[in-house]
């Protein structure tokens, strides 16, 4: 980050917003990594140093609510930092407390009200109140106005804009949501599974994203129209575990635009999907039993799931994973059929291995890095490092 720079952290919820920001201030510490401020690791930091370093960074959180002691009223929890920094004399903390009030949009008589008489807008400023009064370089907002009603989200993030312009601040807001990144951010990360995938300014990054992931974020984004749905991008699959992510490209488990093995011509969408049929047979749960079950109750009462044909169970398992029942490439089609041969043979490690043998992707086996890309910002996705060419989803995007 840059002096006097708003930076946005974008990702889902889960994906390790929180415990990157925690671990920029030492809040938490991280496993491995360095944290540079100023030109310095403040992992390395002691006790004394640590201490003024947190000074210079601010942090406000999501809920305001738990950062102030219900009886201490406004003005003390602001003035609180800057008795515990040995500023003694009351008069002059008055003073501050009322200026600061008044620079964050409500009146010095605030100061003697309580946290409980307050709005959740009303309390957020005081949030920022309190981190002003230690005159930091920065200040890292860790999703400040989700808790907001929309209306008062705006005033806020406005807010935040005029005071980063007044004091030369510089913001870190983590946010799930793109619109409030939008509103006040120069540049924008994005996170998947704790890593970074595509970082440019705010413009390059809804203009013209360039991974999968974040096509897939934007193309989310609800409309006003109840009838809209979006561009369709649906993700697929569970969101894994940060702390067991998936081997190679982190998203190669959810992207909608996986990279096909070269032998083979997939749909993109059958490709993806016969990728979840690969996953659910990794994670051994894919129930073949269960779907015979089911064929039957469907049937005549004294037919048993034994009477289920290999045929009928195939479809269904089809079916089940929205792959049509026929492939248009002849020879992904025989290698599909004979796995889903392998599995009501009672064998899905044959069905596994075959897949896998022959359906392999790189994404499962290689992972990008964050690069450059052509399109100015730098994203972390094989099919850039590989010049593929894009697919129709990205056309799509782009198009919009
Ligand atoms: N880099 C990482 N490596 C391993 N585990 C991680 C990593 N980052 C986060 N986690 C774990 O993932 C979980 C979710 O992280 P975190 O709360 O930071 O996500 P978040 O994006 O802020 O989610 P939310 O928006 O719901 O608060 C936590 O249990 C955290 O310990």
């Amino acid at each position: 980050m840059y002096p006097g720079e708003t930076v946005g952290i974008v990702g889902e919820s889960g994906c390790g917003k929180s415990t990157a920001a925690s671990s920029l201030i030492r809040l938490e510490e991280p496993t491995e990594g360095t944290v540079r401020f100023d030109g310095e690791d403040i992992t390395r930091y002691d006790q004394a140093e640590l201490k003024a370093f947190r000074r210079r960074v601010q942090m406000i959180f999501q809920d305001p609510e738990s950062s102030f002691d219900p009886r201490m009223s406004i003005g003390e929890a602001i003035a609180e930092p800057l008795a515990v920094q040995g500023l003694t004399d009351a008069r002059r903390r008055r003073e501050i407390v009322a200026d600061l009030l008044e620079r964050v949009g409500l009146a010095a008589g605030d100061a003697d009200r309580y946290p409980h008489e307050l709005s959740g807008g009303q309390k957020q400023r005081v949030g920022l109140a309190r981190a002003l009064s230690m005159n930091p370089d920065m200040i890292i907002a860790d999703e400040p106005v989700s808790a907001l009603d929309v209306s008062i989200q705006s005033e806020i993030l406005a807010l935040m804009t005029d005071l980063q312009e007044t004091f030369g601040l510089s913001i870190l807001i983590i946010s799930h949501n793109l619109a409030v990144i939008r509103q006040i951010c120069d540049r924008v990360a994005v996170m998947y599974l704790g890593e970074l995938v595509e970082l440019g300014t705010a413009s390059e990054v809804f203009t013209n994203p360039q991974h999968p992931y974040t096509r897939a974020l934007l193309a989310s984004i609800p409309t006003a129209d109840p009838t809209d749905r979006g561009m369709g991008i649906e993700l697929t699959g569970d969101v894994p575990s940060p702390s067991n992510p998936p081997t190679g490209c982190r998203f190669h488990t959810r992207c909608p635009e996986i990279i096909q093995p070269e032998d083979y011509e997939f749909e993109q969408s059958v490709w993806r999907r016969i990728m979840d049929l690969r996953q659910k047979l990794d994670q051994g749960t894919v129930d073949v039993d269960a779907i015979r079950e089911v064929v039957v109750t469907e049937r005549e009462p004294d037919e048993t799931p034994d009477d289920v044909s290999a045929t009928e169970t195939k479809a269904r398992l089809r079916d089940e994973f929205a792959i049509p029942h026929s492939l248009d490439d002849s020879r992904a089609e025989s290698v599909l059929e004979a796995a889903l041969d392998d599995l009501v043979s009672d064998n899905p490690a044959a069905a596994r291995e075959r897949l896998a043998t022959e359906f392999a992707t790189p994404c499962e086996s290689q992972s990008p890095t964050l690069e450059d890309t052509t399109a100015g910002q730098t994203a972390s996705c094989l099919r850039l490092e590989n010049e593929l060419p894009p697919t129709e989803l990205e056309q799509t995007v782009r198009s919009d």
